[in-house]
């Protein structure tokens, strides 16, 4: 099991580049299998464990898949018959495997997906995509850990208002719709810049979607869909991530690839704590200052504060000056973090959805477990300001979403070290043989 060794105390320089984002390319590789005729082609994939994941489903499903890693290219060919199932294995390893229920249901009129369970940020339930496939005439049952979604011939276009604006099933149900019989409006759907890159990549291949990136988005189905060629949009959740970076560190650091309209929420927050954001050709610099400024911060869905920075931003708000509380609206159980900061020596409360946090902290490097990928990435960061050594251990977490995490670090000037212990103690057993 590999962990990362953190050696707190230096201030972040340089440049650092921003891969495709996670979010935008695993729906969209299961909207790949969309595609009755001709090969998709999506670029700027990143080298992620969960691409590795959602490739195993779609090859599973019967779909061609080559990836180069090296070119972060992936090309799918989803055109011979179609399996129907998604087993336990994937769904367990990646939520996001279930997207890929509303393209099977839309292409071959049937769909059989694991119940996702659990997860390290709650319970995470998938009735919005149901009740959307139910609203388009689908059969939904749930038995034996998996839920099955059948239709005789074609889903048909329908009036669909989510109760909350939830990513997946937005993604979900567009996809599903893109085949359907007439025109669906899906409504109070959510605006993630995700949502955008997905519903450019389907209209690439032949859909007619309008309004992605607002709260209602016009579907008209068509007969068939084709693949296409596709850029995947640069990660915000990275770039963020670097951003809380350069400001823990008090450093000066230019996010390549990073934009702007997609980070107004962080950019507005780190704004509000005093550090600088200046926008340049190639992305973003952020300059840190040496006090900083508690403030408070709500989750929600875009354009609000992202949940997915929730945990990097508790991480600088621990170096910030006075009281500042974070409440969490989006997931129910997204505090797991709190006590693994804890163990650094943070003081941090709990009330219900919010915590409180009173800075400026004395942080204390310890051995911490990333208890989701985020909060890898934010216990990190932590640890770049802390004294001493900071251990983070279930790195499984972050390989789901960052690529390369500690390399990056290291090339803008942080102690930052990856080990696998399992090597490690084989080389000391050869040493003694
Ligand atoms: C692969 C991917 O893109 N993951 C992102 C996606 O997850 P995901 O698509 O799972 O997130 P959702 O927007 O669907 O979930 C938001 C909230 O709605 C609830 N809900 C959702 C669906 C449903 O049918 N019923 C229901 O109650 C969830 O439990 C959660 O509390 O958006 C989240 C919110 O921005 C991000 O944190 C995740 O990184
Ligand atoms: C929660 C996240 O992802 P997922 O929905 O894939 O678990 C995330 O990216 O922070």
């Amino acid at each position: 099991m590999d962990k990362i060794i953190v050696r707190g105390g230096n201030t972040l320089h340089g440049t650092v580049k921003v891969e495709g984002a996670k979010n935008a390319v695993l729906p969209i590789l299961a909207a790949s299998l969309l595609a009755s005729e001709g090969k998709s082609t999506l670029l700027d994939v990143p080298a992620l464990s969960d691409v590795d994941t959602i490739n195993e489903v779609l090859r599973h499903l019967n779909a061609e898949v080559s990836y180069s890693v090296n070119d972060n290219k992936v090309e799918v060919d989803a055109q011979g018959n179609l399996e129907a199932e998604a087993p336990f294995e994937y769904v367990r390893k990646m939520r996001a495997s279930v997207q890929v229920m509303g393209p099977l249901l839309a292409r071959n009129g049937h769909a059989r997906v694991a119940l996702p369970g659990g997860c390290a940020i709650g319970s995470r339930p998938i009735d919005l995509h149901l009740k959307g496939f139910e609203a388009m005439g689908a059969a939904v049952t749930v038995g034996n850990g998996f839920i099955e979604a059948r239709v005789n011939g074609r889903l048909i276009g329908a009036k669909i208002y989510l109760d909350f604006p939830s990513v997946g099933a937005t993604e979900n149900i567009m996809a599903a719709a893109t085949l359907a019989k007439g025109t669906t409006i899906l409504e109070n759907c959510a605006r993630e810049p995700e949502i955008v890159d997905m519903a450019n990549y389907m209209n690439k291949m032949g859909a007619k979607i309008k309004g992605a990136g607002t709260d209602t988005i016009r579907i008209e189905g068509v007969e068939a869909l084709h693949g296409a060629v596709h850029n995947i949009i640069p990660d915000r959740i990275e770039a963020g991530t670097f951003m809380i970076a350069a400001a823990i560190t008090n450093g000066n650091v230019l996010i390549e690839n990073a934009v702007p309209e997609h980070l107004a929420s962080i950019t507005a927050k780190l704004e509000e704590m005093g550090v600088s954001v200046v926008e340049e050709n190639e992305g973003l610099r952020v300059i840190g200052q040496p006090i900083l400024k508690s403030v408070d911060i709500k989750t929600m869905p875009h354009p609000g504060f992202p949940t997915d920075m929730q945990s990097q931003m508790m991480a600088l708000m621990l170096k910030a000056q006075g009281t500042g509380v974070i409440t969490e609206t989006v997931f129910e159980n997204r505090f797991m973090h709190v006590e693994e900061f804890r163990r650094m020596n943070a003081n941090i409360k709990i009330e219900g959805r919010s915590v409180i946090i009173n800075g400026p902290n004395d942080l204390q490097g310890a051995e911490v477990a990333a208890t989701d990928l985020r909060a890898g990435a934010a216990l990190i960061l932590a640890g770049l300001v802390s004294e001493g050594y900071t251990q983070v251990t279930e790195l499984k977490h972050l390989d789901r979403g960052y690529v390369n995490f500690h390399q990056k670090l290291v090339s803008l000037g942080a102690n930052v070290e990856r080990v696998n212990d399992e090597v490690k103690v084989r080389e000391e057993e050869a040493v003694r043989v």
